[in-house]
Order: structure tokens, then C-alpha cells, then sequence
């Protein structure tokens, strides 16, 4: 199998996983974020004050999960959302849902950011498709200037999963936990200084046919 994938390559394998061998999106959900809350249990990150930025897709719903799995394992955890709320996925709805058990408000204030000791990027993933603007474009500049580590769930938001070019704005990150399969944007172009140290989260479950 192919070491790197295009957002395309990978929606492929998402959907066939999801719609011809069934394994439901929300189980792959839990385990591409169950890769990103171990990465970020096992590194050296202050837990102390942890931000997850979501947008309302599924890049979010990982977003929501990841933030529910690091408060669970005792990490003080809030969620800041941004974009058009009218937009939310399936799986973000269910996300977020689920955190409503764990006392975990979403927020859409940016103030918060500021005292952050980690910040979680989980804007956009692989779903990218026109350069970043409005609210999203402020608050990628807002993450970027705060003093904080940051984890990109998948891909650096704004950065192109094919070309590896910044949408207008990405987040720089510290690192980024990539799902299934390592991207082509995150080896070339800008990709390489916006993911950082790239995690391959191997095991989680995509299934990845090669008939195409
Ligand atoms: N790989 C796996 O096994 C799994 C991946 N998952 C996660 O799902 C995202 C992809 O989710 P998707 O909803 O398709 O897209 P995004 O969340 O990346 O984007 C949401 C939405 O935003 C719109 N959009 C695109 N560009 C812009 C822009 N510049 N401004 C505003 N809005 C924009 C567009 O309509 C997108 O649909 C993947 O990265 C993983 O994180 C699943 O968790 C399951 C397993
Ligand atoms: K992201």
C-alpha cells in the first residue's frame, strides 16, 4: 500500500470502510482520536490549560472527541468553536452531544486562547477546498501568536492536503497526528514547517482498497 495518500486517496478508503465494510464513521471517530489523546499523553505537553479549536466538520468531531478523551484522563480541557455552526456535520452533532455528559461547553470566545499551554487544531482536516477567510483566517492568526504548543488533528488547518500549500493562513504546529495514512501535502511545499513532527496513526481502522 502506498505510504502517502491525496484527500481524495483517503476520502476513498473513509467511505469504503464506512459504506461497504461498515465499520460506522463515529467508531473510526473515536479511534483517529484515540491516536491523537494517546500522542498527546505520551509527549511533553502542559495539560494544564488545554484549548481545542473545532470547526463544525468532521475535523471538529475529532476535535469534540479528543477534547472528552484528555478530560476523562484528567486534563483541563475547553472547547472553542469557529465557523458557521449551520454547517455541522453528523458526527459533529453526535460529538458534541456526547460532551454535553462531560461538562464540556463549547465556547466560540477567542479570549480564552491566550492562556492556553496547549492548543489542539482541529479547524479543518482533509476537507479543505478554497483559501481560509473571515473568523477562521482570525483565529489561525490568534493561535499562530499564542506561546503554546499545538497538536493539528490530521492536517494543519489551512494547509492543502495535495500541494502542501497555505490556504491563505495554516497553523504552524508542533506537531501533527495524521489518520491511517501519511499525506502528500504534509512531505512537500510549506507542509513540512506547518505539521512539524508528523505522527502516522496507522491503526485506526481505514481500510484502504487499491482498486482505483
Ligand atoms: N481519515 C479517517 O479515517 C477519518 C477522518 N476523519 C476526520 O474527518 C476530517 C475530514 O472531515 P470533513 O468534514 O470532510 O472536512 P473538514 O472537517 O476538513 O472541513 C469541514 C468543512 O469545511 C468546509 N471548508 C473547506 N474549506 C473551507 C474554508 N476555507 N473556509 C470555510 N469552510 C471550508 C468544507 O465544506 C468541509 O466539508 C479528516 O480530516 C479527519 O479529521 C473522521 O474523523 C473519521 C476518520
Ligand atoms: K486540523
Amino acid at each position: 500500500m502506498k505510504h502517502l495518500v491525496t484527500a481524495e486517496q483517503m476520502k476513498h478508503f473513509d467511505s469504503y470502510t464506512i459504506n461497504t465494510i461498515k465499520i460506522p464513521s463515529m467508531v473510526l471517530m473515536e479511534r483517529a482520536s484515540l491516536a491523537v489523546r494517546d500522542f498527546i499523553l505520551s509527549g511533553n505537553f502542559d495539560l494544564t490549560n488545554v484549548i481545542v479549536v473545532a470547526g463544525y466538520g468532521n475535523n471538529g468531531g475529532d476535535g469534540l472527541c479528543v477534547a472528552r478523551l484528555l478530560k476523562i484522563a484528567g486534563a483541563t480541557v475547553r472547547v472553542v468553536s469557529v465557523g458557521n455552526s449551520e454547517h455541522e456535520s453528523t458526527e459533529h452533532a453526535a460529538q458534541r452531544k456526547i460532551c454535553q455528559y462531560y461538562h464540556i461547553d463549547l465556547q466560540t470566545a477567542t479570549e480564552a486562547l491566550a492562556d492556553a499551554t496547549l492548543i489542539v487544531d482541529a479547524i479543518f482536516g482533509i476537507g479543505i477546498d478554497r483559501p481560509i477567510a473571515g473568523p477562521q483566517e482570525q483565529i489561525i492568526n490568534a493561535i499562530n501568536a499564542v506561546n503554546a504548543k499545538i497538536v493539528a488533528v490530521d492536517v494543519p488547518s489551512g494547509i492543502n492536503t495535495d500541494t502542501g500549500e497555505v490556504m491563505n493562513v495554516a497553523v504552524k504546529a508542533t506537531a501533527t497526528v495524521t489518520f491511517a495514512f501519511n499525506k502528500v501535502g504534509l512531505t512537500v511545499a510549506a507542509g513540512p514547517t506547518y505539521a512539524g513532527q508528523v505522527e502516522v496513526a496507522a491503526d485506526m481502522g481505514t481500510y484502504a482498497v487499491d482498486d482505483n
